[in-house]
């Protein structure tokens, strides 16, 4: 099928190349030139593992190409809209991307089949769709269809090739069809619903998994004071097929374009329809407050990190990505220099957009390199090569042998045996 995607950023550039993997004929679109530019070079603008392999290997087989002219896509069946829907001021979607790009597509002529789907797959408040779909009611031939995004980054071209689900809401045969055909070769389980039901179920997804993970935070401070290990915990929970294993690591809270935003817009939409979400409430508190409830641990330690040196493991709010959007390293950073720390800080990827915010920190190109000297090592994103250290080695660079694990990642007993002092969250 001829479909274009509007916005190649984390959710568009990954959908536009994995349909191409499934053969259709994909037009990336986006109002930035100079990533346009890059992207037709066969150069990701983000890092994302096997995207840039596979985008290469599409434009070469010419299914997919790029524009910032959505004129282009004139003969698209479908236009995907990926377009972001950041935190408004005031804790809603903000939605005005995802609506200058409705009124660009309701001002193109309909391809030669006579039909179009808008297909919303940015997050966007429930009652969304089937207000667009209202203001287009009159245009011929033009339906919407809501089908969220459930990717995670790190792992978005596995799980956009390997969806958990797909969640199509439409109010239209026509859209159901031309769903169904383009999502013909993919193996998931699919829920075909209302646009609203499909809005919601993407919100309560992501309410349900910061929930979890607040919920081990909170009881994390609780193992801390009565000495029990917050991991055997979670693996014993885990086992209970009601519970799961997943979403249950306790550490320095949540971070991401996600989680942060759509928990507060789904507290904003009930909050429109006089509805408290209470416990949703209460999860963003915890998360809030998670990492300035880590650095007490570092201080009481410590006895005040003003004038120690403090390595700081990992910036990006996820391993595998660059993202560092709500990254909670950016509160750690932020705080430790408020106290009067120096900081050496290790990011594989991200030290140079961190570096323009906090410009006062010793960006350092190996991880071993920011334990040398340090009072203490906190570990905020479990990159591989955070983990994986000469333990031995880092102990004896170091100033004082004291770990803070912020996503116990670490290897806790052994540490101890080296002769570290290892704390992680919700285990000593
Ligand atoms: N990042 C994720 O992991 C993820 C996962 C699932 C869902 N989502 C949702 O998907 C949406 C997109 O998120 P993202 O992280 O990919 O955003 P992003 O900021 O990475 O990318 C958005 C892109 O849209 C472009 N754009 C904006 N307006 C445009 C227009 N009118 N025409 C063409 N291009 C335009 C921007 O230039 C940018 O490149 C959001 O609603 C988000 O909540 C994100
Ligand atoms: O047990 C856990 C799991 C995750 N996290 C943290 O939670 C954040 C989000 O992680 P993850 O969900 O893996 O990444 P995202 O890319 O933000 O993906 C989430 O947000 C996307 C955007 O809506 C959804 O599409 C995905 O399904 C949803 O998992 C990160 O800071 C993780 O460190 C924890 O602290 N403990």
């Amino acid at each position: 099928m001829k479909v274009a995607v509007i916005g190649t950023g984390y959710v568009g550039l990954t959908t536009a190349v994995s349909l191409a993997m499934h053969g259709h004929e994909i037009l990336g679109i986006d109002l930035v030139a100079a990533k346009i530019a890059q992207l037709r070079q066969g150069k990701s603008p983000i890092y994302e593992p096997g995207l840039e392999e596979a985008l290469a290997q599409m434009l070469e087989q010419g299914n997919l190409q790029f524009s910032t002219e959505i004129k282009d896509a004139r003969e698209a069946e479908m236009m995907f809209i990926c377009v972001g829907t950041p935190e408004a001021s005031d804790g809603s979607a903000d939605l005005s991307y995802l609506l200058a790009a409705v009124s660009d597509i309701a001002s193109m002529q309909q391809p030669s089949t006579g039909k179009r789907v808008i297909v919303i797959k940015s997050t966007v408040p429930v009652g969304t769709g089937d207000r667009i779909a209202e203001q287009l009611r009159g245009n011929d031939g033009l339906y919407v269809a809501s089908n969220p995004e459930f990717l995670r980054e790190g792992s978005a071209m596995q799980d956009a090739l390997k969806p958990s689900r797909i969640v199509i809401g439409a109010d239209h045969e026509a859209a159901f069809a031309a769903m169904e055909q383009l999502y013909n070769g993919v193996n998931a389980a699919k829920v075909t619903t209302t646009r609203a039901n499909a809005e919601f179920i993407k919100y309560a997804s992501n309410a349900f998994l910061a929930t979890k993970i607040s919920f081990m935070n909170e009881l994390a401070r609780l193992s801390t004071v009565l000495g029990t290990d917050i991991t055997t915990v979670a693996q014993g929970m885990g086992l209970d097929s009601r519970i799961g294993p997943e979403f249950l690591r306790a550490g320095v809270g949540y971070g991401g374009s996600c989680f942060p935003k759509d928990t507060i817009a789904l507290l904003q939409l009930a909050g429109q329809h006089g509805i408290s979400l209470s416990i949703l409430d209460k999860v963003r508190d915890v998360n809030t407050t998670q990492p300035a409830w880590f650095l007490e641990r570092l201080e009481e330690q410590l006895h005040g990190v003003a004038g120690k040196k403090i390595a700081v493991l990992g910036l990006v709010f996820k391993p595998d990505t660059d993202d560092i959007r709500e990254a909670p390293s950016l509160k750690v950073l932020e705080a430790l220099q408020k106290k009067g720390a120096s900081i050496a800080a290790y990011d594989p990827v991200a030290s140079a957009i961190v570096g323009a915010q906090f410009p006062n920190v010793d960006y350092v190109k190996h991880p071993a390199a920011a334990f040398r000297g340090a009072h203490a090592a906190m570990l905020i994103t479990e990159w591989k090569e955070c983990v994986q250290l000469d333990w031995k080695e880092i102990k004896a660079s170091m100033a004082a042998p004291i770990l803070f694990d912020g996503r116990n990642a670490w290897p806790g007993n052994l540490l101890k045996d080296v002769g570290f002092v290892y704390t992680g969250v919700g285990r000593s």
